[in-house]
Protein backbone atom coordinates (compact mmCIF):
# COMPACT_ATOMS: atom_id res chain seq x y z
CA UNK A 1 0.00 0.00 0.00
CA UNK A 2 1.28 3.59 -0.91
CA UNK A 3 1.67 5.91 2.11
CA UNK A 4 1.27 9.48 1.86
CA UNK A 5 2.20 12.16 4.67
CA UNK A 6 0.81 15.67 4.17
CA UNK A 7 2.41 17.77 6.74
CA UNK A 8 0.81 21.08 7.05
CA UNK A 9 -3.39 20.33 7.98
CA UNK A 10 -4.55 24.06 6.64
CA UNK A 11 -6.79 25.10 3.69
CA UNK A 12 -4.81 23.04 1.12
CA UNK A 13 -3.38 20.15 2.94
CA UNK A 14 -6.64 19.05 4.80
CA UNK A 15 -9.15 19.41 1.39
CA UNK A 16 -6.32 18.20 -0.92
CA UNK A 17 -5.61 14.82 1.03
CA UNK A 18 -9.28 14.02 1.67
CA UNK A 19 -9.76 14.03 -2.13
CA UNK A 20 -7.08 11.85 -2.86
CA UNK A 21 -8.06 9.69 0.48
CA UNK A 22 -11.69 9.46 -1.17
CA UNK A 23 -10.09 8.48 -5.05
CA UNK A 24 -8.00 6.50 -4.00
CA UNK A 25 -9.14 3.69 -1.61
CA UNK A 26 -5.99 1.44 -1.52
CA UNK A 27 -3.32 4.81 -0.84
CA UNK A 28 -3.29 5.40 3.28
CA UNK A 29 -2.95 9.16 4.03
CA UNK A 30 -1.84 10.43 6.67
CA UNK A 31 -2.08 14.84 7.42
CA UNK A 32 0.17 15.72 10.03
CA UNK A 33 0.27 18.97 11.83
CA UNK A 34 2.08 20.54 14.71
CA UNK A 35 -0.88 22.44 16.02
CA UNK A 36 -3.05 20.32 17.88
CA UNK A 37 -6.17 22.05 18.18
CA UNK A 38 -6.13 22.35 14.21
CA UNK A 39 -5.48 18.44 14.35
CA UNK A 40 -8.19 17.82 16.78
CA UNK A 41 -10.79 19.60 15.12
CA UNK A 42 -10.05 17.86 11.79
CA UNK A 43 -11.00 14.34 13.98
CA UNK A 44 -14.22 16.27 15.42
CA UNK A 45 -17.67 16.90 13.34
CA UNK A 46 -16.71 20.60 13.45
CA UNK A 47 -13.63 20.95 10.91
CA UNK A 48 -11.37 23.72 11.27
CA UNK A 49 -12.47 25.08 7.47
CA UNK A 50 -15.70 25.71 6.35
CA UNK A 51 -15.82 24.25 2.82
CA UNK A 52 -18.55 23.39 1.42
CA UNK A 53 -18.79 19.36 0.14
CA UNK A 54 -15.62 18.76 2.43
CA UNK A 55 -17.69 17.19 5.44
CA UNK A 56 -19.14 14.43 2.86
CA UNK A 57 -15.60 13.74 1.88
CA UNK A 58 -14.08 13.65 5.47
CA UNK A 59 -16.16 11.58 6.84
CA UNK A 60 -16.35 9.06 3.89
CA UNK A 61 -12.54 8.62 4.57
CA UNK A 62 -11.46 9.42 7.84
CA UNK A 63 -10.80 6.36 9.79
CA UNK A 64 -10.35 4.51 6.65
CA UNK A 65 -7.61 5.60 4.89
CA UNK A 66 -7.30 8.87 5.57
CA UNK A 67 -5.46 9.96 9.03
CA UNK A 68 -5.49 13.15 11.08
CA UNK A 69 -2.32 13.21 13.54
CA UNK A 70 -0.26 15.54 15.66
CA UNK A 71 2.64 13.03 15.33
CA UNK A 72 4.29 14.42 12.74
CA UNK A 73 7.90 12.61 12.90
CA UNK A 74 6.15 8.90 13.07
CA UNK A 75 4.29 9.44 9.63
CA UNK A 76 7.06 11.21 8.09
CA UNK A 77 9.15 8.20 8.30
CA UNK A 78 6.64 5.65 7.18
CA UNK A 79 5.64 7.38 4.40
CA UNK A 80 6.75 6.65 0.59
CA UNK A 81 5.33 10.45 -0.56
CA UNK A 82 5.45 12.69 1.80
CA UNK A 83 3.73 16.44 0.70
CA UNK A 84 4.68 19.50 2.28
CA UNK A 85 1.85 21.86 2.30
CA UNK A 86 2.86 24.67 5.12
CA UNK A 87 2.50 28.42 5.34
CA UNK A 88 4.49 29.93 3.15
CA UNK A 89 4.33 34.27 4.71
CA UNK A 90 5.56 37.46 3.07
CA UNK A 91 8.74 38.14 5.11
CA UNK A 92 8.13 40.61 8.08
CA UNK A 93 12.14 41.61 8.62
CA UNK A 94 15.23 41.43 7.33
CA UNK A 95 16.48 40.78 3.84
CA UNK A 96 13.33 40.96 1.25
CA UNK A 97 10.92 42.40 4.10
CA UNK A 98 6.97 43.28 2.87
CA UNK A 99 7.83 41.15 -0.39
CA UNK A 100 10.04 37.34 -0.22
CA UNK A 101 9.00 34.35 1.14
CA UNK A 102 9.47 33.44 4.15
CA UNK A 103 10.28 29.68 4.32
CA UNK A 104 10.96 29.54 7.71
CA UNK A 105 8.39 26.44 7.83
CA UNK A 106 9.36 24.68 4.87
CA UNK A 107 13.07 24.37 5.87
CA UNK A 108 12.20 22.95 9.31
CA UNK A 109 10.34 20.88 7.84
CA UNK A 110 12.85 19.66 5.26
CA UNK A 111 15.36 19.23 8.16
CA UNK A 112 12.72 17.15 10.13
CA UNK A 113 12.23 14.93 7.09
CA UNK A 114 15.90 14.87 6.30
CA UNK A 115 16.35 13.96 10.55
CA UNK A 116 13.42 10.97 10.27
CA UNK A 117 13.44 9.62 7.27
CA UNK A 118 15.26 5.81 6.76
CA UNK A 119 13.80 5.20 3.72
CA UNK A 120 13.35 6.61 -0.20
CA UNK A 121 10.79 9.40 -0.75
CA UNK A 122 9.46 11.89 -2.83
CA UNK A 123 9.03 15.16 -1.02
CA UNK A 124 6.55 16.93 -3.03
CA UNK A 125 6.17 20.80 -2.79
CA UNK A 126 2.23 21.49 -2.01
CA UNK A 127 3.16 25.20 -0.99
CA UNK A 128 3.28 28.18 -3.34
CA UNK A 129 7.27 28.91 -3.27
CA UNK A 130 9.88 30.95 -4.91
CA UNK A 131 11.27 29.56 -7.73
CA UNK A 132 14.48 27.74 -7.16
CA UNK A 133 13.12 26.49 -3.52
CA UNK A 134 13.34 22.89 -4.93
CA UNK A 135 17.00 23.36 -5.03
CA UNK A 136 17.91 24.72 -1.62
CA UNK A 137 14.96 21.70 -0.59
CA UNK A 138 17.18 19.30 -2.58
CA UNK A 139 20.49 20.95 -0.50
CA UNK A 140 19.30 20.11 2.56
CA UNK A 141 17.69 16.69 1.81
CA UNK A 142 20.49 15.34 0.51
CA UNK A 143 23.14 16.97 2.61
CA UNK A 144 21.56 14.78 5.48
CA UNK A 145 20.90 12.32 3.38
CA UNK A 146 22.36 9.11 5.27
CA UNK A 147 22.27 6.82 1.56
CA UNK A 148 18.43 7.72 1.43
CA UNK A 149 17.11 8.82 -2.09
CA UNK A 150 14.98 11.53 -2.20
CA UNK A 151 13.08 13.20 -4.73
CA UNK A 152 11.47 16.35 -5.10
CA UNK A 153 8.81 16.89 -7.27
CA UNK A 154 6.83 20.54 -7.48
CA UNK A 155 3.17 19.81 -7.65
CA UNK A 156 1.26 23.81 -6.89
CA UNK A 157 -2.30 23.20 -5.77
CA UNK A 158 -4.80 25.31 -8.20
CA UNK A 159 -7.62 25.04 -5.89
CA UNK A 160 -9.91 28.02 -4.67
CA UNK A 161 -11.59 28.48 -1.61
CA UNK A 162 -15.21 28.17 -1.23
CA UNK A 163 -14.85 25.85 -4.55
CA UNK A 164 -12.21 23.61 -3.28
CA UNK A 165 -13.75 19.96 -3.15
CA UNK A 166 -14.91 21.12 -7.05
CA UNK A 167 -11.69 22.10 -8.25
CA UNK A 168 -10.31 19.12 -6.44
CA UNK A 169 -12.91 16.43 -8.22
CA UNK A 170 -12.05 18.22 -11.40
CA UNK A 171 -9.34 19.96 -11.97
CA UNK A 172 -8.58 22.03 -15.20
CA UNK A 173 -5.03 20.87 -14.72
CA UNK A 174 -2.73 18.98 -12.22
CA UNK A 175 0.81 20.18 -12.70
CA UNK A 176 3.57 17.91 -11.90
CA UNK A 177 7.26 19.37 -11.79
CA UNK A 178 10.28 17.05 -11.52
CA UNK A 179 14.28 16.95 -12.42
CA UNK A 180 14.82 15.50 -15.88
CA UNK A 181 16.86 12.66 -14.97
CA UNK A 182 15.48 9.07 -14.76
CA UNK A 183 15.40 8.94 -11.07
CA UNK A 184 13.64 12.07 -11.03
CA UNK A 185 10.68 10.97 -14.22
CA UNK A 186 10.17 7.86 -12.45
CA UNK A 187 8.73 9.89 -9.22
CA UNK A 188 7.06 12.04 -11.76
CA UNK A 189 4.92 8.76 -12.74
CA UNK A 190 4.22 7.86 -8.99
CA UNK A 191 2.97 10.98 -8.29
CA UNK A 192 0.63 11.29 -11.51
CA UNK A 193 -0.67 7.13 -11.27
CA UNK A 194 -2.16 8.95 -7.43
CA UNK A 195 -4.08 11.54 -9.37
CA UNK A 196 -4.69 9.49 -12.55
CA UNK A 197 -7.08 7.40 -9.72
CA UNK A 198 -9.36 10.40 -10.95
CA UNK A 199 -8.22 12.84 -13.34
CA UNK A 200 -7.97 12.33 -17.10
CA UNK A 201 -4.54 11.94 -18.14
CA UNK A 202 -4.15 14.76 -20.76
CA UNK A 203 -4.73 17.26 -17.53
CA UNK A 204 -2.06 15.77 -15.86
CA UNK A 205 1.00 18.13 -17.33
CA UNK A 206 4.74 17.21 -16.67
CA UNK A 207 7.40 20.12 -16.42
CA UNK A 208 10.43 20.57 -15.14
CA UNK A 209 10.66 22.15 -11.70
CA UNK A 210 11.18 25.42 -12.11
CA UNK A 211 8.42 25.95 -14.61
CA UNK A 212 5.99 23.87 -12.12
CA UNK A 213 7.27 26.45 -9.64
CA UNK A 214 6.65 29.63 -12.02
CA UNK A 215 3.77 28.47 -13.41
CA UNK A 216 1.85 28.57 -9.89
CA UNK A 217 2.75 31.90 -9.26
CA UNK A 218 2.60 32.96 -12.86
CA UNK A 219 -0.79 31.72 -12.21
CA UNK A 220 -2.25 33.63 -9.41
CA UNK A 221 -0.56 36.89 -11.54
CA UNK A 222 -2.46 36.64 -14.52
CA UNK A 223 -5.90 35.95 -12.57
CA UNK A 224 -5.14 38.83 -9.98
CA UNK A 225 -4.29 40.79 -12.86
CA UNK A 226 -7.03 40.42 -14.45
CA UNK A 227 -9.02 41.58 -11.41
CA UNK A 228 -7.18 44.69 -11.45
CA UNK A 229 -7.52 45.52 -15.13
CA UNK A 230 -11.40 45.43 -14.38
CA UNK A 231 -11.36 47.01 -11.45
CA UNK A 232 -9.05 49.59 -12.87
CA UNK A 233 -11.88 49.99 -15.36
CA UNK A 234 -14.91 50.45 -13.18
CA UNK A 235 -12.82 53.48 -11.59
CA UNK A 236 -13.13 54.96 -15.23
CA UNK A 237 -16.38 53.46 -15.47
CA UNK A 238 -17.69 55.55 -12.70
CA UNK A 239 -16.28 59.13 -14.11
CA UNK A 240 -17.69 58.17 -17.80
CA UNK A 241 -21.15 57.04 -17.14
CA UNK A 242 -20.11 53.59 -18.70
CA UNK A 243 -21.03 50.03 -16.66
CA UNK A 244 -18.51 47.84 -15.90
CA UNK A 245 -21.14 45.11 -16.03
CA UNK A 246 -21.70 45.64 -19.43
CA UNK A 247 -17.75 46.59 -20.25
CA UNK A 248 -16.67 43.18 -18.74
CA UNK A 249 -19.45 41.26 -20.83
CA UNK A 250 -18.49 43.13 -23.82
CA UNK A 251 -15.23 42.08 -23.54
CA UNK A 252 -15.58 38.36 -21.76
CA UNK A 253 -17.13 37.67 -25.20
CA UNK A 254 -14.32 37.95 -27.17
CA UNK A 255 -13.31 34.08 -26.53
CA UNK A 256 -9.66 35.08 -26.79
CA UNK A 257 -10.11 36.80 -22.90
CA UNK A 258 -13.10 35.08 -21.92
CA UNK A 259 -15.93 35.92 -19.48
CA UNK A 260 -14.67 34.20 -16.13
CA UNK A 261 -12.77 36.62 -13.78
CA UNK A 262 -13.92 39.86 -14.79
CA UNK A 263 -16.00 41.04 -11.70
CA UNK A 264 -15.47 44.29 -10.39
CA UNK A 265 -15.40 44.68 -6.57
CA UNK A 266 -14.04 46.41 -3.78
CA UNK A 267 -10.49 44.51 -4.54
CA UNK A 268 -9.34 40.53 -4.55
CA UNK A 269 -8.25 39.00 -1.25
CA UNK A 270 -7.28 35.83 -0.05
CA UNK A 271 -4.28 34.36 1.19
CA UNK A 272 -2.34 34.08 -2.19
CA UNK A 273 -2.81 36.76 -4.36
CA UNK A 274 -1.00 39.31 -3.08
CA UNK A 275 1.82 37.66 -1.30
CA UNK A 276 2.61 35.69 -4.46
CA UNK A 277 2.79 38.58 -6.71
CA UNK A 278 4.98 40.04 -3.85
CA UNK A 279 7.03 36.89 -3.88
CA UNK A 280 6.86 37.43 -8.25
CA UNK A 281 8.10 41.02 -7.70
CA UNK A 282 11.10 40.38 -5.26
CA UNK A 283 12.12 37.47 -7.61
CA UNK A 284 12.10 39.44 -10.91
CA UNK A 285 14.05 42.14 -8.94
CA UNK A 286 16.66 39.67 -7.67
CA UNK A 287 17.18 38.76 -10.98
CA UNK A 288 17.74 41.79 -12.37
CA UNK A 289 14.33 42.60 -13.96
CA UNK A 290 12.82 45.90 -12.43
CA UNK A 291 10.78 46.44 -15.13
CA UNK A 292 9.35 43.19 -14.66
CA UNK A 293 8.92 43.40 -11.02
CA UNK A 294 7.16 47.25 -11.63
CA UNK A 295 4.50 46.20 -13.96
CA UNK A 296 3.28 42.95 -11.68
CA UNK A 297 3.45 45.34 -8.33
CA UNK A 298 1.09 47.68 -10.00
CA UNK A 299 -1.91 44.88 -9.63
CA UNK A 300 -1.40 45.38 -6.22
CA UNK A 301 -1.39 49.17 -6.20
CA UNK A 302 -4.74 49.25 -8.52
CA UNK A 303 -6.08 47.01 -5.94
CA UNK A 304 -5.16 48.91 -2.91
CA UNK A 305 -6.14 51.75 -5.24
CA UNK A 306 -9.55 50.35 -5.42
CA UNK A 307 -10.21 49.44 -1.49
CA UNK A 308 -9.05 53.13 -0.66
CA UNK A 309 -11.14 54.35 -3.36
CA UNK A 310 -14.05 52.70 -2.10
CA UNK A 311 -13.41 54.11 1.32
CA UNK A 312 -13.78 57.31 0.29
CA UNK A 313 -16.91 57.21 -1.72
CA UNK A 314 -18.66 55.91 1.27
CA UNK A 315 -16.92 59.16 3.43
CA UNK A 316 -17.37 61.68 0.94
CA UNK A 317 -21.05 60.73 -0.23
CA UNK A 318 -22.13 60.81 3.65
CA UNK A 319 -20.68 64.43 4.11
CA UNK A 320 -17.01 63.99 4.37
CA UNK A 321 -17.05 62.15 7.91
CA UNK A 322 -18.31 59.12 9.05
CA UNK A 323 -17.59 60.18 12.13
CA UNK A 324 -19.49 58.65 15.40
CA UNK A 325 -21.82 57.69 12.31
CA UNK A 326 -23.05 54.00 12.56
CA UNK A 327 -21.89 51.76 9.91
CA UNK A 328 -23.32 48.42 9.07
CA UNK A 329 -20.43 45.83 7.41
CA UNK A 330 -22.11 43.24 5.45
CA UNK A 331 -20.00 40.43 4.68
CA UNK A 332 -16.03 40.07 6.32
CA UNK A 333 -14.80 36.88 4.52
CA UNK A 334 -12.31 37.70 1.08
CA UNK A 335 -15.14 35.72 -0.93
CA UNK A 336 -18.53 34.18 -0.45
CA UNK A 337 -18.55 30.43 0.68
CA UNK A 338 -15.72 30.86 2.78
CA UNK A 339 -14.92 31.46 6.86
CA UNK A 340 -11.28 32.67 5.60
CA UNK A 341 -10.72 36.55 6.08
CA UNK A 342 -7.01 36.13 5.21
CA UNK A 343 -6.44 39.79 3.43
CA UNK A 344 -9.86 39.77 2.87
CA UNK A 345 -10.59 43.72 1.41
CA UNK A 346 -12.47 44.22 4.22
CA UNK A 347 -10.40 44.77 6.77
CA UNK A 348 -8.35 47.72 4.57
CA UNK A 349 -11.96 49.12 4.13
CA UNK A 350 -13.11 48.87 8.04
CA UNK A 351 -10.11 50.51 8.96
CA UNK A 352 -10.47 52.93 6.31
CA UNK A 353 -13.51 53.97 8.19
CA UNK A 354 -12.33 53.10 11.29
CA UNK A 355 -9.44 56.02 10.34
CA UNK A 356 -12.34 58.53 10.08
CA UNK A 357 -13.53 57.07 13.44
CA UNK A 358 -17.08 55.57 12.04
CA UNK A 359 -18.79 53.13 14.37
CA UNK A 360 -19.12 49.31 12.39
CA UNK A 361 -21.62 46.85 12.96
CA UNK A 362 -20.23 43.92 10.94
CA UNK A 363 -22.05 41.00 10.43
CA UNK A 364 -20.68 37.27 7.88
CA UNK A 365 -22.51 34.19 8.34
CA UNK A 366 -19.34 32.22 8.54
CA UNK A 367 -16.99 34.65 10.79
CA UNK A 368 -17.03 35.21 14.59
CA UNK A 369 -16.56 38.19 16.59
CA UNK A 370 -12.91 37.03 17.56
CA UNK A 371 -11.82 36.19 14.67
CA UNK A 372 -12.78 40.09 13.23
CA UNK A 373 -11.52 41.46 16.20
CA UNK A 374 -8.19 39.94 15.17
CA UNK A 375 -8.07 40.64 12.08
CA UNK A 376 -8.38 44.19 12.42
CA UNK A 377 -5.94 44.63 15.25
CA UNK A 378 -3.16 42.44 13.99
CA UNK A 379 -0.08 43.92 11.87
CA UNK A 380 0.44 43.41 8.06
CA UNK A 381 1.41 39.48 7.29
CA UNK A 382 1.77 38.56 10.50
CA UNK A 383 -1.75 36.22 10.29
CA UNK A 384 0.11 33.61 7.59
CA UNK A 385 1.87 32.05 10.39
CA UNK A 386 0.74 28.76 12.61
CA UNK A 387 -2.24 30.11 14.93
CA UNK A 388 -0.21 29.17 17.80
CA UNK A 389 2.57 31.25 16.35
CA UNK A 390 0.97 34.33 15.98
CA UNK A 391 0.89 36.98 18.40
CA UNK A 392 -1.96 37.51 20.74
CA UNK A 393 -4.80 39.86 19.86
CA UNK A 394 -4.56 43.04 21.68
CA UNK A 395 -7.43 44.43 23.22
CA UNK A 396 -10.20 44.50 21.29
CA UNK A 397 -11.95 47.71 19.37
CA UNK A 398 -14.89 49.55 21.05
CA UNK A 399 -15.98 50.81 17.64
CA UNK A 400 -16.13 47.42 16.48
CA UNK A 401 -19.73 45.75 16.94
CA UNK A 402 -20.30 41.74 15.76
CA UNK A 403 -23.08 41.01 14.70
CA UNK A 404 -25.57 37.56 13.97
CA UNK A 405 -27.54 39.06 11.58
CA UNK A 406 -28.03 41.17 8.78
CA UNK A 407 -31.32 43.61 9.92
CA UNK A 408 -29.01 43.58 13.25
CA UNK A 409 -26.39 45.17 11.81
CA UNK A 410 -28.17 47.94 9.43
CA UNK A 411 -30.14 48.71 12.68
CA UNK A 412 -30.13 52.25 12.95
CA UNK A 413 -27.23 52.81 10.71
CA UNK A 414 -26.44 55.69 8.29
CA UNK A 415 -24.38 53.43 5.64
CA UNK A 416 -24.63 49.29 4.19
CA UNK A 417 -21.12 48.50 3.17
CA UNK A 418 -21.79 45.04 0.82
CA UNK A 419 -18.26 43.46 0.76
CA UNK A 420 -19.15 40.05 0.19
CA UNK A 421 -21.43 38.43 -2.07
CA UNK A 422 -23.03 36.18 0.18
CA UNK A 423 -26.36 34.67 -1.75
CA UNK A 424 -28.44 35.30 1.29
CA UNK A 425 -27.52 39.19 0.95
CA UNK A 426 -28.97 39.10 -2.02
CA UNK A 427 -32.54 38.22 -0.65
CA UNK A 428 -32.49 40.61 2.54
CA UNK A 429 -35.95 42.78 2.26
CA UNK A 430 -34.20 45.76 2.18
CA UNK A 431 -37.41 47.69 2.69
CA UNK A 432 -37.16 46.28 6.02
CA UNK A 433 -33.72 47.66 6.48
CA UNK A 434 -34.35 51.06 4.90
CA UNK A 435 -37.09 51.73 7.25
CA UNK A 436 -34.86 50.76 10.62
CA UNK A 437 -32.03 52.95 8.62
CA UNK A 438 -30.70 56.83 9.89
CA UNK A 439 -31.77 58.71 6.91
CA UNK A 440 -30.75 59.31 4.18
CA UNK A 441 -29.71 55.74 4.00
CA UNK A 442 -27.20 54.91 1.75
CA UNK A 443 -25.88 51.28 0.25
CA UNK A 444 -22.62 50.96 -0.61
CA UNK A 445 -22.32 47.79 -2.97
CA UNK A 446 -18.51 46.64 -3.09
CA UNK A 447 -19.66 43.34 -5.21
CA UNK A 448 -22.70 44.39 -7.18
CA UNK A 449 -25.00 42.03 -6.00
CA UNK A 450 -28.01 44.40 -5.07
CA UNK A 451 -30.33 45.36 -7.84
CA UNK A 452 -29.38 49.71 -7.60
CA UNK A 453 -32.62 50.72 -9.57
CA UNK A 454 -34.99 48.92 -7.15
CA UNK A 455 -32.84 50.04 -4.49
CA UNK A 456 -33.21 53.81 -5.46
CA UNK A 457 -36.95 53.08 -5.67
CA UNK A 458 -37.42 51.92 -2.11
CA UNK A 459 -35.59 55.49 -0.99
CA UNK A 460 -31.54 54.29 -0.48
CA UNK A 461 -28.71 56.71 -2.16
CA UNK A 462 -26.76 53.78 -3.89
CA UNK A 463 -22.95 52.98 -5.13
CA UNK A 464 -22.56 50.31 -7.16
CA UNK A 465 -18.30 49.69 -7.90
CA UNK A 466 -17.97 50.61 -11.82
CA UNK A 467 -21.92 51.42 -12.22
CA UNK A 468 -23.36 54.85 -13.37
CA UNK A 469 -23.44 57.13 -10.36
CA UNK A 470 -26.58 57.98 -8.39
CA UNK A 471 -27.07 61.41 -9.13
CA UNK A 472 -26.18 62.06 -5.22
CA UNK A 473 -22.93 60.94 -5.76
CA UNK A 474 -22.40 62.70 -8.44
CA UNK A 475 -22.22 66.16 -7.10
CA UNK A 476 -20.29 64.77 -4.24
CA UNK A 477 -16.09 64.59 -4.46
CA UNK A 478 -14.66 61.32 -4.73
CA UNK A 479 -11.07 62.14 -3.41
CA UNK A 480 -12.15 64.69 -0.95
N1 LIG B 1 -5.40 28.64 0.70
C1 LIG B 1 -5.45 28.38 -0.59
O1 LIG B 1 -6.49 28.45 -1.22
C2 LIG B 1 -4.21 27.97 -1.33
C3 LIG B 1 -2.97 27.98 -0.72
N2 LIG B 1 -1.85 27.59 -1.41
C4 LIG B 1 -0.53 27.54 -0.77
O2 LIG B 1 -0.50 26.39 0.09
C5 LIG B 1 0.29 26.66 1.25
C6 LIG B 1 -0.52 26.39 2.50
O3 LIG B 1 -1.62 27.27 2.49
P1 LIG B 1 -2.87 27.05 3.45
O4 LIG B 1 -3.24 25.62 3.50
O5 LIG B 1 -3.87 28.05 3.04
O6 LIG B 1 -2.20 27.48 4.85
P2 LIG B 1 -2.73 27.17 6.30
O7 LIG B 1 -2.16 28.21 7.18
O8 LIG B 1 -4.21 26.97 6.29
O9 LIG B 1 -2.07 25.75 6.67
C7 LIG B 1 -0.72 25.54 6.87
C8 LIG B 1 -0.57 24.56 8.04
O10 LIG B 1 0.80 24.16 8.15
C9 LIG B 1 1.09 23.95 9.52
N3 LIG B 1 2.53 23.94 9.71
C10 LIG B 1 3.41 24.97 9.55
N4 LIG B 1 4.66 24.55 9.76
C11 LIG B 1 4.59 23.22 10.04
C12 LIG B 1 5.58 22.23 10.34
N5 LIG B 1 6.89 22.54 10.35
N6 LIG B 1 5.16 20.98 10.60
C13 LIG B 1 3.85 20.66 10.58
N7 LIG B 1 2.87 21.56 10.28
C14 LIG B 1 3.25 22.83 10.03
C15 LIG B 1 0.36 25.06 10.22
O11 LIG B 1 0.14 24.77 11.60
C16 LIG B 1 -0.94 25.14 9.40
O12 LIG B 1 -1.98 24.37 9.97
C17 LIG B 1 0.78 28.10 1.11
O13 LIG B 1 2.05 28.08 0.52
C18 LIG B 1 -0.21 28.71 0.14
O14 LIG B 1 0.38 29.75 -0.60
C19 LIG B 1 -1.94 27.15 -2.71
C20 LIG B 1 -3.15 27.10 -3.35
C21 LIG B 1 -4.38 27.50 -2.72
O1 LIG C 1 -3.17 30.08 -4.74
C1 LIG C 1 -4.25 30.27 -4.21
O2 LIG C 1 -4.41 30.52 -3.01
C2 LIG C 1 -5.50 30.26 -5.02
O3 LIG C 1 -5.86 31.65 -5.23
C3 LIG C 1 -7.08 31.86 -5.91
O4 LIG C 1 -8.15 31.27 -5.19
P1 LIG C 1 -8.86 32.00 -3.96
O5 LIG C 1 -7.99 33.09 -3.47
O6 LIG C 1 -9.25 30.94 -3.02
O7 LIG C 1 -10.21 32.61 -4.54
P2 LIG C 1 -10.58 33.37 -5.91
O8 LIG C 1 -11.86 32.84 -6.37
O9 LIG C 1 -9.48 33.36 -6.86
O10 LIG C 1 -10.83 34.85 -5.41
C4 LIG C 1 -9.77 35.68 -4.97
C5 LIG C 1 -10.28 37.09 -4.73
O11 LIG C 1 -10.59 37.73 -5.96
C6 LIG C 1 -11.90 38.27 -5.92
N1 LIG C 1 -12.48 38.23 -7.27
C7 LIG C 1 -12.50 37.08 -7.98
C8 LIG C 1 -13.02 37.05 -9.25
C9 LIG C 1 -13.50 38.22 -9.85
O12 LIG C 1 -13.96 38.26 -11.01
N2 LIG C 1 -13.45 39.37 -9.13
C10 LIG C 1 -12.94 39.41 -7.85
O13 LIG C 1 -12.90 40.48 -7.23
C11 LIG C 1 -12.63 37.38 -4.93
O14 LIG C 1 -13.77 38.01 -4.41
C12 LIG C 1 -11.55 37.15 -3.89
O15 LIG C 1 -11.48 38.22 -2.99
C13 LIG C 1 -7.02 31.17 -7.28
O16 LIG C 1 -8.28 31.31 -7.93
C14 LIG C 1 -6.66 29.70 -7.14
O17 LIG C 1 -6.51 29.11 -8.42
C15 LIG C 1 -5.36 29.57 -6.35
O18 LIG C 1 -5.06 28.20 -6.14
Amino acid sequence: MVKICCIGAGYVGGPTMAVIALKCPSVEVVVVDISAPRIAAWNSDHLPIYEPGLDDVVKECRGRNLFFSTDVEKHVAEADIVFVSVNTPTKTRGLGAGKAADLTYWESAARMIADVSKSDKIVVEKSTVPVKTAEAIEKILTHNSKGINYQILSNPEFLAEGTAIKDLFNPDRVLIGGRETPEGQKAIQALADVYGQWVPKERILATNLWSAELSKLAANAFLAQRISSVNAMSALCEATGADVSQVSYAVGTDTRIGPKFLNASVGFGGSCFQKDILNLVYICECNGLPEVANYWKQVIQINDYQKSRFVNRVVSSMFNTVSGKKIAVLGFAFKKDTGDTRETPAIDVCKGLLGDNARLSIYDPQVNEDQIQRDLTMKKFDWDHPTHLQPMSPTSLKQVGVVWDAYEATKDAHGVCILTEWDEFKGLDFQKIYDHMQKPAFIFDGRNIVNAEKLREIGFIVYSIGKPLDKWLKDMPAFA
